[in-house]
């Protein structure tokens, strides 16, 4: 296989890095060498390569600020992956895309399926969602991976959030009423490693769902964090309401994974081995 990924320096990015360690074709492309804003410099990227598959884990994923904007956030999560898409079409590789559980709008409380309505509640959404449909119509072979609550040891999530705060707070208030699977960059990885192989064997691809097991509140996610850090700060239920952010945030994120595990054999993987292993990684003592 001969990989050309968009990102490098984001926490799916770095996973694949050592997913792909062993291979010395895999070629990553940095913001210096492909700036998202520019989509006709990411199609280039793809027409110039010899790559045979194409992965796209670059994205403008700071929710709130997408709000305020938009502009940026469509040319990063919508124009770019369709210039990439058109792109791999022509040179008949297959692409991959990721995306997200913000392309709903969280009614109900079961797991939302890939076929599902999609509702996105903000600019982040919205322009997520642009972007998958931009890569289904770009008329070659793709496959989308829609994932949730993304953390590791690098870059900013939300575990490395709940570290820094209850380091220096004694109680932290923490919204209890949206729910999703909080999802390991090391096993997004693993799961585009795997799709890659098959799609360059000619695999037709598709839209996926892939998050972390069990499902919990961010209020829960925020408990085991400071559990397992052997942190004393206390987590308190708050509500949505109570929290107030630019972007609204969809209060049932689960998603169903079973077309993954039937079409690709891939298992959700169980977040909470995967916290304590990135907690002991990044030795924290939060006292
Ligand atoms: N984080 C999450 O919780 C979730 C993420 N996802 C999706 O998963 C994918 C990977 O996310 P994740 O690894 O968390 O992302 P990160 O936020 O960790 O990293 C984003 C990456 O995109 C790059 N990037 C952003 N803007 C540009 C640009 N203009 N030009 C070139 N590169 C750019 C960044 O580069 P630089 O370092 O130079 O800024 C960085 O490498 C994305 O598609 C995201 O939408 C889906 C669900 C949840
Ligand atoms: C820091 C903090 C956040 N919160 C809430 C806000 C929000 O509802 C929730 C999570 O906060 P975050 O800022 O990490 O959430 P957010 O950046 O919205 O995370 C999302 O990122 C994008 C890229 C995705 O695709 C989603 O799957 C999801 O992971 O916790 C609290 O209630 N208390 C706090 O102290
Ligand atoms: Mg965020």
């Amino acid at each position: 296989m001969t990989p050309l990924i968009f990102g490098k320096t984001g926490q799916v990015a770095r996973e694949l890095a050592r997913v792909f360690a062993g291979n010395d074709d895999a070629r990553f492309v940095d913001r210096g060498a492909a700036d998202l804003t520019d989509p006709d410099a990411c199609a280039a990227v793809i027409a110039a390569s010899y790559a045979d598959v194409v992965i796209n884990a670059a994205a403008y994923t700071a929710v709130d600020n997408a709000e305020s904007d938009e502009a940026t956030a469509h040319l990063v999560n919508a124009a770019a992956p369709a210039a990439m898409a058109k792109a791999a079409a022509l040179k008949n590789i297959p692409f991959l895309h990721i995306s997200t559980d913000y392309v709903f709008d969280g009614t109900g409380d079961t797991p939302f399926k890939p076929g599902d309505a999609t509702v996105p509640l903000g600019v982040y959404g919205k322009t997520k969602l642009a972007g998958e449909q931009s890569v289904l119509a770009a008329g070659g072979r793709s496959a989308i991976l829609r994932t949730s609550w993304v953390f590791s040891a690098h870059g900013s999530n939300f575990v490395k959030t709940m570290l820094r705060l209850g380091a220096d707070r004694s109680e932290l208030n923490v919204v209890a009423d949206q729910f999703g699977g909080p999802t390991p960059a090391a096993a997004i990885a693993d799961a585009l490693g795997t799709m890659a192989a098959a799609m360059v064997q000619g695999h037709a691809g598709g839209v996926f769902h892939f998050s972390g097991s069990p499902s919990v509140s961010w209020a829960d996610f925020a408990r085991a964090i400071m559990d397992e850090a052997g942190s004393a700060c206390a987590v308190n239920d708050i509500t949505t309401a109570e929290y107030p952010t630019p972007a609204k945030r969809p209060g049932n994120s689960r998603l169903d994974c079973s077309d993954l595990q039937r079409k690709f054999g891939i298992a959700q993987p169980d977040w909470r081995a995967h916290l304590k292993l990135i907690i002991e990684e990044l030795g924290n003592v939060t006292g």
